[in-house]
């Protein structure tokens, strides 16, 4: 069996436009062929429709990036241990996978087209297992946390403190998921703020989200001393601990969470390079990490912080857009640059410094999935 990256991406653009419909005909297909299965996933199934598609989107566009896509298949099948996923199940999902793009492309189905996708999803399968039995030896599925403190920054956002029980090595910039005791087997994604610490204590930036289990329930409904779980940290946003270069940071909202992660970790290496860190608020009560910020700004002289207001006329400091206020402030060019936050903000960010020069590669973002 060959991989054939072009039969397979040609297929499935046929598919991207009904993604809705496709999503929701797999599990369906899934669950009847094995109603077994349905219990390992959460009562609503909105969240994990769009993430199943996107992780399939993001595995068919990068079937010609080898090195990229092991990477991530790796941390996808670590990732899976948590649900309790064992490697029969793969084939159950493949079945219910092919069975849909057969469905959604069938204009244009042939032999050779399901040839590439049985290699495609064997490979993919094939990754995702191995990752998953060598990091059983090493790491648990999911880890225990306290939460060791809990501050209300703002009606709509709390900085939760955890413990985990065993040391969780993550990379600063990486993402976490959490699941509450509250809704069990639904897990959002959330940033570690914060570079690791002999303690092993790790901070989340959690925001609110309409209609949001977790965010909601992390914000009002949870107190130190309860526990919460963590599944393995994700994410290839981390710093370029080989780079020289100065540093921009641009950071929408609680997409701070991350970029302060890096700041902490480049101050922590010794390096001296200049760091602009600016953060963007709706208004000025949301800028929930302004003290703190401060405060690393007073003890590390290469760091300047920058908060920007957008919603808020009367606001008397730095008002506007962030991707507009990023690109008359200053050139860029020469700078390391990560951004995070709200989507639409880090494209029109991206975009923007790309077209003053600065080149992609320079340009670290992440896209990690789910509420805040
Ligand atoms: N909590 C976490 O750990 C992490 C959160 N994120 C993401 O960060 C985002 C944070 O959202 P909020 O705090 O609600 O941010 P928000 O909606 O309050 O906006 C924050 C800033 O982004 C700007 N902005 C928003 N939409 C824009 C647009 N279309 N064009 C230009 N600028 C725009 C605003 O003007 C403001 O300066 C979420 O999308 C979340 O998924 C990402 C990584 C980690």
């Amino acid at each position: 069996m060959s991989l054939n990256p072009r039969l397979v991406k040609e297929s499935f653009s046929v598919v991207e436009p009904q993604a809705d419909k496709a999503t929701a005909y797999f599990y369906g297909r899934l669950f009847a062929e094995n109603p077994h299965l349905r219990g390992m996933f959460p009562p609503a199934m909105d969240v994990q429709r769009d993430r199943l598609f996107s992780a399939l989107t993001r595995i068919v566009w990068s079937l010609d990036s080898p090195d990229s896509l092991a990477a991530f298949l790796g941390q996808l099948g670590r990732d899976h241990r948590k649900y309790g996923v064992l490697s029969e199940h793969y084939t159950a999902v493949g079945n219910a996978l092919l069975a849909t793009i057969r469905c959604f492309a069938a204009d244009v189905w042939t032999h050779e087209i399901e040839a590439a996708w049985v290699a495609a999803y064997t490979a993919a399968a094939n990754l995702m297992i191995e990752s998953a039995e060598s990091d059983a030896g090493t790491s648990p599925a999911w880890w225990p946390a306290e939460v060791v403190d809990h501050e209300l920054r703002h009606p709509d956002i709390a900085v939760v403190t955890l413990r985990p029980a065993q040391p969780l090595p993550y990379l600063p910039g990486q993402y976490v998921t959490v699941q509450t005791a509250r809704w069990p087997r639904v897990w959002r994604t959330y940033s570690v703020a914060n570079a690791p610490r002999p303690d092993n204590t790790i901070r989340l930036h959690v925001r609110s989200v309409p209609g949001g289990w977790v965010s909601t329930t992390l914000i009002r409904d949870t107190r130190i001393g309860d526990t919460l779980m963590l599944g393995p940290p994700m994410g290839t946003m981390t710093p370029d601990e080989q780079s020289e270069r100065d540093v921009l940071c641009v950071a929408g909202g609680t997409g701070l969470a991350p970029l302060k992660a890096i700041v902490e970790s480049v101050i922590a290496s010794g390096r001296r390079p200049n760091i602009h860190l600016l953060h963007g608020a709706r208004t000025a009560g949301e800028l929930y990490d302004l003290p703190d910020l401060i405060r690393m700004e007073s003890s590390f002289p290469w760091l300047r912080v920058l908060p920007v207001v957008s919603d808020q006329p009367a606001y008397d400091g730095m008002r506007g857009h962030l991707p507009e206020v990023v690109q008359r402030f200053h050139r860029w060019d020469e700078h390391d640059v990560y951004v995070c936050g709200p989507h639409a903000m880090v494209n029109e960010t991206v975009r923007r410094l790309q077209a003053d020069g600065v080149p992609l590669a320079r340009i670290h973002r992440d896209i990690v999935p789910g509420e805040h």
